[in-house]
């Protein structure tokens, strides 16, 4: 849209060539916006006189002519001229009207591009500091004093799901596991604690606290604190992160990050691996936001922000009418009987370890020894550690995973959740939970 100037007829003058006439078709052109019209035009040319105002309507006789007189020819129409494009004259460049336009859109996007990602992320840090029901009250849309990227934290998520993961493996492949018991579950299950659960949990905790130290982190295993271990982030953000991501701030305090070092720890000691998971969470006011969910003996990771994107997705069908059930293979609780009363005899039960592999059967994952079903219930007792990930994975997707009645679990306070869960995605999950209702009583029992 940019023209030279040279070959271009000398403009019409004024004082020579008498005032342009601002007929009633010009009128509507002004009060439409014509290029250099009131609406568009800038203030310097307001200043000087051009284009912020019509010109004077020129006093004209009705009939300025004779009877039988042809009317004068009319001077060329012309739009004023814009002080940029005077501006831009001696350079021996000149904007026509639509050069112009087009020259301050170009503008327009550049700022665009230049703020799209600051601007998303104050949107989001606005937008994500709504306090949760019961959730402790975060500051709305203040400055970000004490802020964290949230882009920042799934990068170290996957980082330290990853370098955990590394543990657990060695571990294993080491076979010196020091297996122990920690305790009982309320349904008298022997929990089980090995190294690989404490060296992937001290690897896992340091880098998250090092990157993170303003930030809450609750972990399924103790930190010993005369066994620290400084791990450190080079704060890089991997390619397809930081393809997928905006930066998006929230206040520390709305963060609580759950921290699952190694899943399926009875399995991991019957040598049953594809089970085996690492799994960090980050909750915003007891929103689950972000979940990544590591196989180590395979290298396989999942992550996903709600809001943001993911390495993931939903397959493309499900059996809703006779869905595959996914359960616990060591805390099953009556899951099956009931199961099978509600969906029918036929219904497939697929017994499993971990919750974060049984997250990963409703997904569309590409991996060797990874089963595949439609929904996901647990009816026993378990740990926000264990199931966070999986719920925001879930929830970043457009699934859900609520408690047995149909609510919502949330990821602050106490470490575990009561009421039994139910997996699905892309399927009708309140319809689901009416299906159930005696599932709901069989895991208070
Ligand atoms: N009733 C219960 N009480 C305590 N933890 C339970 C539980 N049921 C399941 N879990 C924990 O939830 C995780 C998944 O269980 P499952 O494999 O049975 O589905 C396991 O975590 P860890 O392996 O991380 O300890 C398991 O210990
Ligand atoms: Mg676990």
């Amino acid at each position: 849209m940019l023209s030279a100037s040279r070959s271009a007829p000398p403009p019409p003058n004024p004082d020579t060539d008498g005032p342009l006439p601002f007929t009633p078709a010009r009128r509507g052109a002004w009060s439409r916006g014509w290029p250099g019209g009131r609406r568009r035009c800038c203030r310097g040319c307001r200043a000087a006189g051009e284009g912020g105002e019509p010109p004077p309507r020129p006093r004209v006789p009705a009939v300025p002519w004779g009877r039988g007189e042809r009317p004068p020819p009319e001077p060329a129409r012309r739009p004023p001229r814009c002080a940029p494009v005077a501006a831009m004259a001696p350079m021996g460049i000149r904007l026509s009207p639509l050069g112009m336009a087009v020259f301050c859109l170009l503008g327009l996007g550049v700022l665009y591009h230049l703020y799209s990602g600051f601007l998303a992320g104050r949107f989001a840090f606005f937008m994500l500091s709504e306090p949760a029901a019961g959730g402790p009250e975060a500051p709305r849309g203040s400055a970000p004093a004490g802020a964290v990227d949230l882009r920042d934290l799934l990068a170290v998520s996957v980082l330290a799901a990853v370098r955990g993961g590394e543990e657990v493996k060695r571990v294993r492949e080491g076979n010196v596991l020091n297996e122990k018991a920690k305790g009982k579950t309320r349904e008298g299950a022997e929990e089980k604690l090995t190294s690989g659960d404490l060296l992937s949990n001290r690897k896992m905790f340091y880098l998250l606290k090092g990157a993170f130290p303003g930030v809450q982190i609750n972990s399924e295993e103790h930190v010993d604190a005369a066994d620290q271990e400084t791990v450190s982030w080079d704060r890089s953000i991997p390619e397809d992160i930081k393809k997928k991501i905006q930066p998006t701030e929230v206040p520390a305090e709305s963060v609580t990050v759950w921290i699952d070092p190694l899943d399926a720890t009875q399995e991991y000691t019957d040598d049953l691996r594809q089970y085996v998971t690492t799994m960090v969470c980050v909750a915003v006011n007891g929103k689950p936001v972000i979940g990544v969910i590591h196989k180590p003996f395979s290298a396989y990771t999942a992550w996903a922000m709600v809001d943001g994107g993911s390495n993931v997705k939903a397959r493309s069908s499900y059996n809703e009418k006779t869905p595959r059930i996914i359960v616990s293979r060591s805390h099953a609780g009556k899951v099956e009987q009931v199961a099978r009363q509600t969906f029918g005899n036929k219904t497939v039960i697929i017994p499993a370890g971990g919750a974060g592999y049984k997250v990963l059967a409703l997904l569309d994952v590409a991996e060797e020894n990874q089963e595949e079903a439609d929904v996901y219930i647990h009816v026993t007792y378990i740990k926000k550690w264990d199931i966070c990930a999986g719920n925001a994975v879930l929830r970043a997707l457009g699934g859900h995973m609520t408690t047995l009645a149909g609510e919502e679990i949330s990821y602050t306070g106490s470490d575990g959740n009561e009421g039994g869960l139910i997996a699905s995605i892309n399927m009708n999950h309140k319809a689901l939970i009416e299906k159930l209702p005696n599932l709901e009583k069989t895991s208070r029992k």
